[in-house]
């Protein structure tokens, strides 16, 4: 693959919420922090956040007061990484307030590229695809894949009310990466939102869809953590 030019004009900035519950999972350990071959999950998202030559600093929002993340050693993964105690409410409040406590690290056109914790099977070439789409782009946008299922509306009784065309519909999945200004601004004048491009849309602009594939998942329930040990310990390189 050609060597990727590293843009000189904006940094690159990863910043990772870290704040959930994971109430999903059914553990009392939030899942950030479960094992996942013999490591926290949250070290292998960092790990590669962290060894990227194309991001220049890893911020991890941890929730206030996090009693976890102290017990573990991270100086193996460098001095990018940067542990921010702002997690809010809510995964949206989580990234607005890591966006404000990096403010004076970052300028308004730097990139930022708000990944989740929860998945830990990022590669690099996700990375490398997304910001080498993405770095000319006006907007900006978010790694996703093509829906491969055909898709059914439920009535509230468990039958199908309708089936739903899926051409043209997507999976979205983090990375989303976005300018920091546009991003703050997106984020503190739309709330309620599951994603970083949804604020951007709210605020009428249309991200670009960059495909990866599957395999960067989120984990979300039990089964998620084996077929994540299952990726990581298949993957080649
Ligand atoms: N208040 C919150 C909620 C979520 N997150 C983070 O956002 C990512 C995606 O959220 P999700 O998978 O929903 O995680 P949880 O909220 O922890 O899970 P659940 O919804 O099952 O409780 C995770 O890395 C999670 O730690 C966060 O930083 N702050
Ligand atoms: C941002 C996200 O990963 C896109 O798929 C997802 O929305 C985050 O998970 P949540 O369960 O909605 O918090």
């Amino acid at each position: 693959m050609a060597a990727i030019m590293h843009s000189h004009r904006h940094r690159h900035f990863a910043l990772v919420p870290a704040a959930g519950s994971g109430s999903r999972m059914g553990r009392e350990t939030p899942k950030q922090y479960l094992p996942l071959l013999g490591e926290p999950l949250l070290r292998h998202t960092l790990r590669v956040l962290c060894q990227s030559p194309l991001i220049d600093r890893v911020f991890v929002v941890l929730s206030v007061g996090d009693p976890i993340w102290n017990t573990a050693d991270w100086s193996a993964l460098g001095d990018k990484l940067v542990p921010l105690y702002v997690g809010g409410a809510s995964r949206a409040d989580s990234v607005l307030n890591g966006l404000r406590a990096i403010r004076p690290q970052v300028a308004d056109g730097d990139w930022i590229l708000v990944h989740d914790a929860a998945r830990p099977c990022l590669a690099p070439w996700h990375i490398d695809t997304l910001i080498t789409t993405l770095d000319e782009d006006e907007v900006g946008g978010l790694l996703a894949v093509p829906v491969a299922d055909t898709l059914k509306r439920s009535t509230r009784h468990g039958r199908v009310e309708a089936t739903v065309a899926r051409d043209s519909l997507w999976q979205a999945q983090t990375p989303q990466m976005f300018r920091y200004v546009m991003l703050r601004r997106a984020l503190e004048s739309a709330r309620e939102v599951t994603d970083e491009a949804s604020a951007i849309e709210a605020a009428g602009l249309h991200p670009r869809l960059v495909q990866g594939d599957t395999t960067n998942l989120k984990v979300t329930y039990p089964l998620d953590l084996h077929l994540a040990e299952w990726i990581l310990s298949n993957r080649e390189g």
